[in-house]
């Protein structure tokens, strides 16, 4: 099967399509490859990656499992060190990034401290930095209203719902006000009917705070729904085979998933997913 793009994946959306002016660029990848080397051989992760993301943007990642998505995802985060091409992150090198805080990391289980109450968790990044009380928990209070857990800065983290605990997760990752959020299947072990909740609430939490925002997914229905761009990669090596424009309502709900717009855009994110497989295996 040709695996060759489909699309340019640097294509700037609203202008081309008529719309808003696009934002300055936030994630800019080139040639982008990275290979472990491992105790089996080397790993190629991933392959020739090109990437534009901009302000304001919600760009998810979809493709199959062990494709590169959380590698992609940590090489802009500087978790790994990408072995080829280049990559920015608000104009800077993403170590440079890394130490302005110039994102928020939300992982794929919650890792919140289990002896820490839910404020002290949320506190615990501002505390390390050596804000002072009364700041810390300003912000946490804050935060913790964006995601609707105000009323629960005392319980535990065993004492919570994963949405909860993961929604907690999400309060700390916002604690130094970063622009950029990255989300690393934040959902994706919750169940549907929780997801459905925590999309409407987060798409919510985006438009209310301009955030950038890349989120990691395998859920075709949760890239199309929370995202203005879908970013399509193939099995591993990854790389983009598609980046699909989602010019949904900006005020849409959970009913906009029955509508023939939002199942054109699935269609063709499937069809994308279909192009990039083997099916060798
Ligand atoms: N530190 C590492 N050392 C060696 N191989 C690694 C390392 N991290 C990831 N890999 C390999 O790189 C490939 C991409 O992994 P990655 O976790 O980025 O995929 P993914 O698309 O996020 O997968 P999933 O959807 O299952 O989470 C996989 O084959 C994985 O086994």
């Amino acid at each position: 099967m040709d695996a060759s793009p489909l699309r340019d994946p640097t294509i700037g959306t609203g202008a081309a399509a008529g719309g808003p002016a696009p934002g300055r660029v936030v994630i800019d990848a080139r040639a982008l490859s990275l290979t472990f080397d491992t105790a089996d051989g080397v790993v190629h992760a991933l392959s020739d990656v090109d990437l534009t993301v901009r302000e304001g943007e919600f760009v998810s990642f979809i493709g199959p499992s062990g494709c590169g998505k959380t590698t992609l995802l940590r090489v802009i985060a500087d978790l790994e060190r990408a072995t080829g091409g280049s990559i920015t992150v608000d104009g800077v090198a993403p170590a440079e990034a890394r130490t302005q805080r110039l994102y928020g990391y939300v992982f794929q289980a919650p890792a919140l401290l289990p002896w820490r109450n839910v404020l002290a968790n949320v506190t615990l990044p501002l505390e390390i930095f050596g804000m002072d009380k009364a700041s810390r928990l300003e912000h946490a209070r804050r935060n913790l209203d964006l995601v609707n857990l105000a009323g629960f800065e005392k319980k535990f983290p065993w004492q919570l719902s994963g949405g909860m605990q993961q929604r907690a997760s999400i309060a700390r990752a916002l604690s130094f006000d970063p622009k950029l959020l990255l989300m690393d299947e934040p959902f994706g072990a919750l169940d549907e009917i929780v997801r459905d909740k925590l999309n409407e609430q987060l798409l919510k939490l985006w438009a209310e705070t301009a955030k950038t925002v890349v989120f990691v997914t395998h859920s075709i229905p949760e890239a199309v729904f929370l995202s203005t761009k879908i970013v399509v990669m193939s099995p591993r090596p990854g790389r983009i085979i598609d980046v699909i424009d989602c010019d949904l309502p900006a005020d849409r709900t959970l009913e906009i998933r029955e509508t023939a717009q939002f199942l054109a855009i699935a269609h063709r994110v499937r069809e994308g997913l279909r192009a990039g497989h083997s099916y060798d295996d």
